[in-house]
């Protein structure tokens, strides 16, 4: 390998996500009343993947707002390789229930929305290579309004790999669709992580889909783990009993 193609492997590698006491509350005091999430420590090895669960209401989607650094934590720490994380940050991308898309633009134009600032040939060459990868390889051109809400979460996904995240985060990204749909993007999914080895955090309260899907799983209840585990060995009814 060239020294041009080991720092590109590199930068396609998941990244080590380490929280140290991560803290946010909506409100002051620490009892659950004060919603939010923490003290929180966590860490997700390079390449792993990690599924938090939870009922409504136990900080899932507070927690990924503090990994992807639209929320700063009150107390404690996120680094990533390392580094210390403060707002967003370009090796941590979020993907959403609702395909957040651009209706203005084309589909190309969408994958390559958060590549300005790289060259025209490199942004070429990611669209294409994302848009491979979740199985749209000839919708370039395509408005996204043509597109069904399977197609529009397999775009938002091609979006996000093409920055090369070091840290995929999804909000429950398959739940608005129907089981047939969910189960195929589930399946295509896996095949993606294990082909870019990317580290991937996946909240879902669906805790059959976290049981297929992660190698780990982390439950949280008012805002605190309550579980960490290796899915395997894990059954259905002991994740759902620390739950209750
Ligand atoms: N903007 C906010 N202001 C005040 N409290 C909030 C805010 N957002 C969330 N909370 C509270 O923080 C707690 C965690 O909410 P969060 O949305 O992170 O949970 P969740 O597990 O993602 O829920 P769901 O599965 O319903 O999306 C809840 O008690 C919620 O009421």
């Amino acid at each position: 390998m060239t020294r041009l193609e080991t720092a590109a492997a590199a930068a396609q590698s998941g990244a080590e996500l380490t929280l140290q006491d991560v803290t946010y509350r909506y409100r002051a005091g620490r009892d659950p009343a004060s919603g939010g999430v923490g003290p929180l420590s966590l860490q997700v090895a390079p390449g792993e993947f990690l599924c938090i669960v939870g009922p409504s209401g136990s900080g899932k989607s507070t927690l990924l707002g503090l990994l992807s650094g639209f929320l700063t934590p009150q107390r404690g720490e996120i680094r990533l390789d390392g580094e210390a994380v403060r707002g967003p940050h370009p090796r941590l991308t979020l993907v959403q229930q609702e395909a957040a898309l651009f209706p203005w633009l084309t589909v190309g134009g969408n994958v390559r929305f958060g590549l300005r600032g790289l060259s025209r040939t490199e942004q070429g060459r990611r669209e294409q290579d994302s848009l491979a990868l979740v199985g749209l390889p000839d919708m370039a051109s395509r408005r996204v309004h043509e597109l069904s809400g399977g197609q529009r979460q397999r775009v938002s996904l091609a979006r996000a790999l093409a920055t090369q995240p070091g840290v995929l985060l999804l909000d429950e990204p398959f739940s608005a669709l129907d089981v047939a749909t969910r189960e195929r993007l589930s399946t295509e999914l896996l095949d993606i992580w294990q082909r870019r080895g990317v580290t991937v955090v996946f909240v879902t309260h669906h805790l059959e889909e976290a049981l297929a899907l992660g190698q780990r799983v982390v439950a949280l209840r008012e805002g605190v783990a309550v579980l960490d585990a290796p899915t395997a060995g894990l059954s259905l009814s002991e994740l759902e009993a620390v739950l209750r």
